[in-house]
């Protein structure tokens, strides 16, 4: 006999008998459940003071009876259940309610997290017959404000509504809207969450940000919510109430994946992924795969995979369900694109060997460099946040074609080129990945061993992107990150780029303030005075030891 679900305890054998033999009904297709049965549910139900609900599949099959207490049932997890993203589960949901009450809010939150076929509230007459059922079910091209529809109450005779035909019609009015979607090409479809403690117009910046940065990761935004709260929520982060709108939006707009602006802690991830279905990823995770796309070069790949694994590992005890979700990526591109149904021991292996080949990968490459400096040709590197315009620098200023785009995290495996000032001198001149925000702390420590080679660097250029409307933030993560790397003691020059996109007076109050020379890295006459400074200060520099 399969088991009962929900709040059991306390009930006579012959109760619990009754409701396990539940289990042993059929409802035809017509029905939203047979008159007998919505009968007996509401008997028992009565006798027992308790909510009885019943979850029906689509051979009209019961695959869980549940006691919940006077006021609500909890829907148990039902993974065998779990359905692609953008169609119903596959499951009806009927209960009972003791007293006359229609569906409540809490229910239709249910209807709409689990995306239920459809939901249904048996209501009780006062002797514990039955009175009527009430149904709701999502409405596929539903609006935020009328995103449910709800049947007028159906008595004992109108029961069979023709269920199936209607659950058929719902499934065909989504595959419609993936339909339409589908011909966006693969691009994953996303929504963008920011759920703050914090001033809105910070959020709003940030959530900004991370359009860019999904933009960069070939994902398409359809949507970006903004929710400010107290506290947040330690298990949804979000309130359920909203968790819900987001789910039914996601089912509305054909989005697969939604995207938090703060990083999840492992079990918000597992519980948010529960709840609605959807592909969970965090700001973290996001640069981590776009940094997955982008990795060239062994070393770039061998750092990628191992900030990727170090994230996903307190991530991998979770149970196996969430699991591919978890660990899928935006559609698993990339170097790491393996790991994805790794256990925890696998990732350490894996951790291990890709310790062992970067540190051969990285001695290799130091004893080309040493070879290089014993040319003791003096280094200059360039940094900054990311979309700067470092590799446009470069390639302006030793007319070399480093790759330069407008997307974050263009380059991410350091370039050298040699650079002939005018006085003769030469220097080499070196590209590095970008800055950003919160850079993910594994993530510098995967990069470790290509940043630190800023620390044999003679000069630093930071490229300043001044038209950038959130530039004085974005100096200030890339002096945080410097300093994060010791590298304080190494001289700097501000450079102040994209002034051809702001008026001359205002580069001009910003070069003062800033103490920068203003530039437009793709335009070469405007660089003579940043050649000069680079000049005279590696003229100027102390004699190495
Ligand atoms: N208008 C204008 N655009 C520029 C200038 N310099 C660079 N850009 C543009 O800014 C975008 C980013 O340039 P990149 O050189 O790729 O920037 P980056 O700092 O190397 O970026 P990452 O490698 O992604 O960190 C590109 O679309 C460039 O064409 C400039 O002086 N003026
Ligand atoms: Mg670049």
């Amino acid at each position: 006999m399969k088991k009962l679900y929900g709040n059991t305890t306390g009930l006579k054998a012959d109760q619990t008998r009754r409701l396990e033999n539940l289990y042993r009904r059929r409802i035809p297709n017509e029905f939203a459940i047979s008159p007998d049965l919505a009968r007996d549910l509401a008997h028992i139900s009565h006798e027992i003071r308790r909510q009885v609900g019943i979850l029906v599949n689509r051979s009209g099959k019961i695959t869980h009876v549940i006691a919940g207490d006077t006021q609500k049932i909890v829907i148990p997890d039902t993974p065998e259940y779990r359905t692609v993203p953008g169609r119903l589960k596959g499951l009806r949901c009927l209960h009972t309610h003791l007293k006359d009450e229609p569906l409540t809010g809490d229910d239709l939150t249910d209807l709409s997290l689990l995306r239920l076929d459809l939901m249904g509230a048996i209501t009780l007459t006062p002797d514990g017959g039955f009175h009527q059922l009430h149904i709701g079910h999502i409405l596929p091209k539903g609006t935020p404000e009328a995103p449910w529809q709800l049947l007028p109450p159906l008595s004992s005779g109108q029961l069979d509504m023709g269920c199936h035909a209607l659950i058929r019609a719902l499934e065909s009015e989504l595959a419609q809207i993936r339909a339409l979607y589908a011909g966006a090409g693969d691009q994953e479809r996303a929504i963008l969450v920011s759920v703050t403690t914090g001033p809105r117009h910070m959020a709003r910046d940030s959530l900004d940000e991370l359009r860019d940065l999904a933009d960069s990761g070939g994902i398409h935004v359809v949507d970006t919510v903004l929710q400010q709260r107290k506290k947040a929520d330690p298990r949804l982060v979000m309130g359920r109430g909203k968790l819900q709108e987001l789910a039914l939006m996601a089912l509305q707009r054909g989005v697969t994946l939604i995207i938090f602006d703060q990083e999840l802690n492992p079990s918000q991830i597992r519980s948010l992924t529960d709840q609605t279905d959807l592909k969970i990823l965090d700001r973290t995770q996001l640069i981590l795969d776009i940094f997955a796309q982008r990795a060239r070069t062994r070393e770039g790949k061998l750092q990628v995979e191992m900030a990727q694994l170090k994230y996903l590992l307190p991530r991998l005890v979770i149970k196996n369900t969430a699991m591919s979700r978890l660990t899928g990526g935006i559609g698993g591109r990339g170097p790491g694109e393996t790991k994805l149904e790794i256990n925890r021991r696998r990732a350490r292996e894996r951790i291990n060997r890709l310790e062992k080949d970067l540190s051969q990968v990285i001695r290799h490459r130091q004893r080309q460099k040493s070879r290089r400096s014993r040319k003791g040709l003096p280094i200059i590197s360039i940094v900054g946040y990311t979309n700067a315009g470092k590799s446009t620098l470069l390639n302006t200023l030793t007319q070399s074609k480093v790759m330069a785009e407008d997307r974050l995290f263009a380059t991410l495996d350091p370039t050298s080129r040699r650079l002939r000032f005018p006085r003769e001198t030469e220097v080499i001149i070196t590209d590095t990945v970008g800055f950003i925000r919160d850079l993910p702390r594994d993530l510098v420590v995967a990069f470790r061993a290509t940043l630190e080679e800023l620390n044999s660097a003679d000069l630093l250029l930071h490229v300043i992107d001044i038209s950038n409307p959130r530039f004085e933030e974005q100096i200030e993560s890339v002096s945080r990150i410097l300093s994060d790397l010791d590298l304080e003691q190494v001289r700097v020059i501000r450079v102040l780029n994209k002034q051809d996109r702001l008026d001359p007076e205002q580069v001009a109050i910003l070069a003062r303030k800033l103490d920068g020379i203003p530039i437009s890295a793709n335009r070469r006459a405007t660089l003579i005075p940043l050649i000069e400074k680079m000049e005279a200060e590696i003229e100027n520099r102390p004699p190495t030891a």
